[in-house]
């Protein structure tokens, strides 16, 4: 069915074009599956199906673990009548060991042998002669009942936990915290004890693959080791500090140590004797000499005096904490030198901390969903693997008999962040000869699109969803352009898997080859979107989040406060704030936001009548309005932008010293891109919330963010008598328009459980704040549409 769709599509194809592409491996498949469900359906179903059984899978080793643990105290109610003397019975004992012994064991043979060779197909007890080669503290005697030693045991886990990698792959519940990063100040800390011995020692290494009773056995250890994720495969990922040596055991294969290799090592035969109980250990209390033995103090010193070379060295490299750069250069990544010659042609020369932790991830052709603050260079963190990917598809001679094919395709919500995003392309492309970005958004004449893409070289496209989706849909041969495509970008991502766009994004990802890249960005990645993101992304993608759990999303360099004050006094307080921020800053340059279209449309009116000097943008607003207003508003100052949301998600205005948001937004993520839009590249810069007493609610989504609620400002009697002149100049039809949208919004963001006041209540105060006698009434349909019919005191007309 879909070839055929296909094969109308592509009427103009020639017959050797037509067999290249139906044999294409597409990403839309059926389109229907058993049980009349659609592809995305059946997805979803299954993934559900995956998701049981894993937690089932859990429940399972939660139930081992407890069983384990019950055994333990079990063993320690009933004591242990040891002697401490090895008789010969008890040498010969081959009855099972109980856990702690194991451990014991686990640990001693980890002491007394190198990690490398412990699990030897060969290897057998521990030799005498081989304890003698050791010495010091790193020796002890398995032989003996010296205990393990705890101490360093759990440091030496907890140092590497502690350093764990915040980014990692992304497996559902298995946070990164049960990954290791291989870290050599962690293996100073403890001799030679470092992450990889941990995972040695960890039951959940393939090493213990071998018996169930191996992995139960030591299953006490993995309260200490692992803490989270029960089932997640050991992953080492290779960062700064790891030695070349590392990152060639970890090989190319997800940097992850050979899986088989292990399991062969590890067989239950390899074991020899070790896991049978030779010794009865005798209950005694040890002391605290013999659990920490002293450590010689020279030794001490020398660690000491090492590491702080090692941390010397480190912060040199380093870029203070709250740096959005990091200490890498673009010209130790390999990206091509074109690139970097427009890059340092810009005076860029170092990454910021986003670029450092995406780039060789990215340009090795993993998918990633990386989640990093606003302003902090995502968009260049995208588009230079996707100049690479172009570079190296056009270098392979793949697609290139197709009809000039597009290999890179970035989707972002709004038409100026598109057009933002091609031109911070075309800027790294200005040395690639024959290389196109171009970009397709609503508002254009659909004609010029199809002339522009078939014109000029276009193999980086960058579009929005709608406009990309009536291309499609239209059969302007843009389906087959795409046949070729190897990496798809989105920005935004949050927003566009939500659900007002999901839709749509769905049908695009229906007409992508399934065989590509995948990359999502945002500065704010809900767990509903993690969830969703599987939409696009490949199971074993990579989660990378320069933001760090339990981290704010928000610049620390940006100061934020809120207001509550009455919605009637809104249109009289923004010019009062604006005032004072003006006096105070004479380079200012400031956004408002407001709810809606028509609200940000009386707002500009209101500010232009009080001879502010201000412009607009909103959809109602004609694209070359909008384009011309976005290019002045970057390049100038002493400028104010008031604006809905259409601005509100990556817009990059260079120096915004204060953002107003008029209203509760529409969601906690709304908020933090709004506010980013000042405080950008790490600068410094000021938010505003101003609230109604009702919108208080919406305070509880925000309350780990640095908030500081001030009291509202005494209105200056000039401003108000200039608001309520302005105001009254204002033609009756703007201030309807604008209430009729300010109920409409309301009536979608109200939380009605919380507030008490009535909606109609709510809206006769905003009449009366904005200068209108009594409330508009509203056409039954429009009542309709906004959910409104039925409300009294609001006047539905027929
Ligand atoms: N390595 C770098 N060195 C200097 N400036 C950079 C670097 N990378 C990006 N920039 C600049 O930082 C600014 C912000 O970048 P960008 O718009 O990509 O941020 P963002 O993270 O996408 O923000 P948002 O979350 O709001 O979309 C841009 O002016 C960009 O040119």
């Amino acid at each position: 069915m879909y070839s055929l769709i296909l094969r109308e599509r592509s009427g103009s194809i020639t017959g050797s074009l037509w067999n290249r592409i139906s044999s294409r491996n597409m990403g839309g498949g059926p389109r229907t599956f058993p049980g009349g469900l659609n592809k995305w359906q059946w997805k979803r179903m299954h993934e559900k199906k995956a998701r049981e059984k894993e937690n089932k899978l859990l429940d399972q080793e939660k139930q081992l673990y407890e069983a384990r643990i019950r055994t333990e105290i079990r063993a320690k109610m009933w004591g242990n009548p040891d002697s401490g003397e090895k008789t010969a019975k008890s040498k010969q004992s081959h009855g099972p060991m109980s856990p702690k012994e194991h451990i014991k064991t686990l640990a001693d043979r980890f002491m007394k042998a190198g990690a490398e060779d412990f699990w030897n197909e060969n290897d057998g007890p521990v030799k005498k002669s081989d304890q003698g080669s050791r010495s010091g503290s790193d020796s002890i005697d398995s032989t003996s009942n010296s205990p393990i030693d705890v101490r360093r045991l759990v440091s030496a886990t907890c140092d590497s936990m502690g350093k764990n990698r915040v980014f990692g792959s992304s497996r559902r519940g298995f946070s990164s915290m049960s990954r290791f990063k291989r870290n050599e100040s962690s293996c100073d800390e403890g001799d030679d004890f470092d992450a990889k011995k941990l995972d040695t020692l960890s039951p959940f290494s393939p090493k213990f693959a071998g018996t169930k009773e191996k992995v139960k056995s030591s299953r006490s250890v993995v309260g200490v080791i692992r803490n989270k994720g029960l089932f997640g495969r050991r992953k080492f990922r290779k960062n700064d500090s790891s030695t070349e040596e590392d990152s060639d055991e970890e090989g190319d294969e997800g940097k992850m140590i050979g899986w088989m290799d292990m399991r062969k090592t590890g067989s239950s035969a390899s074991l020899g004797n070790h896991d049978i109980k030779l010794t009865k250990r005798v209950n005694r209390n040890v002391t605290d000499e013999e659990l920490y033995p002293p450590l010689d103090i020279n030794t001490v010193r020398e660690d000491l005096s090492k590491r702080k070379s090692v941390d010397n060295v480190m912060e040199e490299k380093q870029e203070p904490h709250d740096s959005i750069y990091s200490a890498k250069r673009f010209d130790e990544s390999c990206i091509s030198p074109l690139t970097l010659k427009a890059l340092s042609a810009s005076g860029i020369l170092k990454m910021t901390r986003v670029q450092d932790a995406t780039l060789s991830e990215c340009l090795d052709g993993k998918d990633a969903l990386v989640k990093a603050k606003t302003g902090t260079g995502k968009s260049m963190a995208f588009l230079l693997p996707a100049i690479e990917t172009v570079l190296k598809a056009m270098n392979s001679g793949k697609g290139v008999n197709k009809v000039a094919p597009i290999f890179a395709l970035i989707l972002c919500p709004t038409r100026e962040l598109a057009s933002q995003i091609a031109a911070e392309g075309k800027a790294l492309l200005k040395f690639h000869d024959g290389i196109g970005v171009q970009t397709l958004i609503g508002g254009t004449r659909f004609k010029l699109d199809q002339q522009r893409l078939e014109s000029e070289p276009c193999q980086i496209l960058i579009a929005t969803p709608g406009r990309l989706l009536d291309h499609i849909e239209n059969k302007s041969g843009l389906t087959s352009r795409l046949m070729a495509l190897k990496l798809f970008i989105v920005d935004e991502a949050d927003l566009l898997l939500d659900l007002g766009f999901r839709r749509d994004v769905e049908k695009i990802i229906d007409c992508l080859p399934r065989q590509r890249q995948s990359l999502l960005f945002s500065a704010t990645i809900p767990k509903e979107v993690r969830r969703v993101s599987q939409l696009v992304l490949k199971r074993d993608h990579s989660y990378i989040d320069t933001i760090g759990l339990g981290c704010v999303e928000t610049h620390d360099k940006v100061r934020q406060s809120c207001i509550v004050a009455p919605h009637e006094s809104h249109f009289h307080l923004v010019p009062h704030l604006l005032k004072e921020h003006i006096n105070n800053t004479p380079d200012y340059k400031i956004i408002v936001f407001c709810s809606t279209g028509m609200v940000t449309s009386l707002m500009y009116t209101l500010l232009r009548e009080m001879k502010l000097n201000v412009r607009e943008i909103h959809a109602r607003k004609p694209q070359l309005h909008r384009t011309r207003v976005s290019d002045e508003f970057k390049e100038s100052n002493r400028l104010i932008l008031v604006t809905s949301d259409v601005s509100a998600r990556g817009m990059n205005y260079p120096d915004v010293t204060l953002v107003i948001q008029v209203g509760i937004p529409s969601d906690r993520e709304q908020y933090i891109h709004r506010l980013g839009r000042t405080g950008r590249e790490g600068k410094g810069g000021e938010g505003l919330l101003l609230i109604a007493p009702w919108e208080r609610y919406f305070l509880d989504e925000l309350k780990d963010l640095p908030l500081e609620p001030i009291p509202a400002p005494d209105l200056d009697s000039i401003v108000k008598h200039q608001v309520d002149q302005s105001m009254a100049k204002i033609d009756t039809s703007i201030k309807e328009a604008a209430y009729h949208a300010w109920l409409g919004y309301y009536n979608s963001v109200r939380e009605t459980g919380r507030d008490k006041t009535t909606l109609a209540e709510l809206a006769n105060r905003f009449c009366h704040s904005i200068g209108l006698e009594k409330p508009p009434a509203l056409f039954r349909r429009t009542a309709v549409k906004m959910g409104l019919k039925g409300i009294s005191g609001i006047p539905i007309r027929k």
